[in-house]
């Protein structure tokens, strides 16, 4: 398999630890009602993140897009990169800085083509190398391997070695992106091995001490 062909020693042209720090990439809970936009809001004002992903799962774009509209101001006026997950027409629709595709969510490329050159286009790779270099191809902006760790957000199959994202970010420019049961106590692994991204739900939503803690603790673990 080419996986298996390209292993450590082929190459070696960038250190990880040259690469710029590894930001937060938040995911949302599949509840966004009650006090969820107050919730984005603090976490936000915590510290820095780079994006936040809107991922429900079970309505209709229109539900989604009445969701989505608040939470599309909180982070616009803070700079902060909102994606949707799965579906490029509800990307398109909302105006979005971009859509995550899993490798059932449709082609990259047909994404391009739909919400144009400045959207962030991301692709889920699970472990596979394979996939990670298809994704590129592809014209994706940044590819996503998990789950890293143990996760009661979502089932997951695959479980990737931290060294799959030295290997992606030795070879490549494109951003990674480490996700699945990522924590503050957990993440330096990842953040060490190259991640230019650690993509987190439950610890934050789930933070006994709310968000913004959650936040905080992460900011402590980043720098490379
Ligand atoms: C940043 C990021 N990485 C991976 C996923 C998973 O996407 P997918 O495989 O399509 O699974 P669902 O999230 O749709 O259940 C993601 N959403 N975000
Ligand atoms: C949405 C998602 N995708 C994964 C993958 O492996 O592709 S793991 C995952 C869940 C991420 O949430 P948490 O930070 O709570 O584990
Ligand atoms: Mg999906």
């Amino acid at each position: 398999m080419i996986e298996d062909e390209l292993d450590p020693g082929f190459a070696d042209l960038f250190d990880p630890q040259d690469r710029a720090p590894c930001e937060l990439y938040l995911i949302s809970p599949l509840d966004v009602g009650g006090d969820f936009a107050d919730r984005l809001a603090a976490a936000l004002d915590a510290g820095p993140v780079a994006a936040f992903q809107l991922r429900l799962k079970g309505h209709d774009d229109h539900a989604i897009a009445r969701a989505a509209e608040p939470l599309m101001k909180i982070c616009a006026e803070r700079e902060v990169a909102f994606i949707v997950n799965d579906s490029v027409s509800l990307a398109k629709r909302l105006g979005a800085d971009g859509v995550h595709l899993g490798q059932g969510d449709g082609d990259p490329r047909e994404a391009r083509a739909v919400l144009g050159p400045n959207a962030q286009i991301g692709v889920t790779c699970h472990d596979s190398r394979h996939l990670a270099m298809e994704a590129g191809e592809a014209g994706a902006d940044y590819i996503a391997f998990g789950a890293f760790f143990p996760t009661s957000t979502k089932e997951t199959s695959h479980r990737p070695e931290p060294s799959i994202l030295s290997w992606w970010s030795r070879l490549f420019e494109m951003p990674c992106v480490a996700i699945g049961g990522i924590t503050p106590a957990n993440a330096k692994v990842l953040v060490d091995a190259g991640a230019d991204f650690v993509a987190v739900c439950n610890a934050v939503w789930g933070h006994e001490q709310g968000p913004a803690a959650a936040i905080t603790e992460f900011q402590g673990v980043l720098g490379r």
